[in-house]
């Protein structure tokens, strides 16, 4: 991602380069945020995530690059603003509350400038914006692993922060708990307008929270932009199957198309006989009565919103994977009609990643 595009960014990391013992984790890595903007960094376990964060945070000496907020540099190789002078309110996953402070204290501990009742006021009011309003008096222990998460989320916001950082901030929170502990992060972040970099390896997560998304992978950002970007457009076989495992199937191009059991696709910008990967989602392949692909149904399994069926199409090998709305409607043996979603299929380099 450009830093220097259109909205002016008020965290920018600017061409980081990061090694460990001279293993490099972070390689180039650029991104600007905007306030109240929330951009998402997603991908595997051991990409580097965790290490921009920390370098935003100050947690970690900058080695080659730039960490600017607010246009002001705060950290470049052999310079660093102090974590706590830079105005950046952390929520980690590891970021233990105080146990020996009320929840109050614990929210009111960046306030400790404020007097005394506007501490009080001002914890209050944030206790009341994250959903825990009434319950400033109860120690940490009186509270659930959720409700400690959204303590913590007050703490950090309690100084203003023009930026939030937070590193995995709902995982091993169950699904209900996650989903709303999401919906009032996103909340309070818009209210205070903060610029957020929150760090995911969940793909749901980050379409939920995040405003863009920057793909790494191997400490590279391999894809940075909208939702909706990264869905219909994966640069990459990686990114594509971020949102979910895909059919695939390996060709050759002929005349600027792709010849697949499914029918042809084009195949812009590819040599002929070049080889290639098709990709094609599961929501891909519709329910069509007058569709041309006859398939036949050979699994079925129930996953509660939706069903994934296993079929088979002549000439495809092995079986293809396909999701319908709603509860199973079909049995093994079945046969299907099927349209295909053009949109939904991708073609890359065969040696692509
Ligand atoms: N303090 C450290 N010393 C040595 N190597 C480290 C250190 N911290 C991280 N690494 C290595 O740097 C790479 C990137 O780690 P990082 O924690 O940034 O990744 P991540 O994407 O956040 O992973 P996770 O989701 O597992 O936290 C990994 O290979 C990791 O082992």
């Amino acid at each position: 991602m450009n830093p220097s595009s259109t909205t002016p960014s008020r965290l920018i990391l600017d061409d980081i380069v990061h090694a460990y013992d001279g293993r490099v984790a972070v390689d180039h890595v650029s991104v600007g945020i905007a306030a109240g903007e929330i951009l998402c960094l997603l991908g595997p376990s051991g990409c580097g995530k965790t290490t921009c964060l920390r370098l935003a945070a100050g947690l970690e000496d900058v080695q080659h690059g730039r960490v600017i907020i607010d246009g002001r540099t705060v950290a470049e190789p052999g310079r660093a603003v102090k974590p706590e002078a830079r105005g950046v309110g952390l929520v980690f996953q590891d970021y233990a509350l105080f146990p020996h402070l009320t929840v109050r204290d614990n929210v009111g501990f960046g306030l400790r400038q404020a007097g005394a009742a506007e501490r009080r006021r001002r914890s209050e009011a944030l206790l009341d914006l994250v959903g825990l309003g009434g319950r400033g008096g109860d120690y940490p222990h009186m509270m659930s692993g959720g409700e400690q998460q959204r303590v913590a989320l007050a703490r950090a916001l309690a100084p203003e922060p023009q930026v939030m950082l937070l590193d995995e901030p709902f995982s091993g929170l169950d699904i209900a708990l996650r989903d709303r502990l999401c919906a009032d992060t996103l909340a309070v972040l818009r209210e205070v307008g903060a610029a957020a970099l929150m760090v995911t390896h969940d793909p749901d997560e980050a379409l939920r929270m995040g405003d863009r998304i920057a793909v790494m992978n191997g400490g590279r950002i391999v894809q940075a932009g909208y939702a909706t970007e990264l869905y219909q457009a994966p640069a990459t076989p990686f990114v594509a199957r971020l949102f979910g495992e895909l059919n695939a199937i390996s060709l050759r191009v002929a005349g600027g198309r792709v010849s697949t059991p499914l029918g042809p696709l084009p195949a812009p910008g590819f040599a002929d006989g070049a080889a290639v990967t098709v990709m094609i989602r599961p929501e891909a392949l519709i329910e069509d009565a007058y569709g041309v692909i006859e398939a036949e149904v050979v699994e079925v399994r129930a996953l509660g919103p939706v069903t994934a069926l296993g079929i088979r199409v002549a000439g495809w090998p092995g079986r293809l994977g396909l999701r319908l709305g709603g509860v199973p409607r079909h049995d093994r043996g079945d046969r299907l009609r099927l349209t295909l979603d053009l949109g939904q299929t991708f073609v890359f380099a065969a040696d692509g990643r």
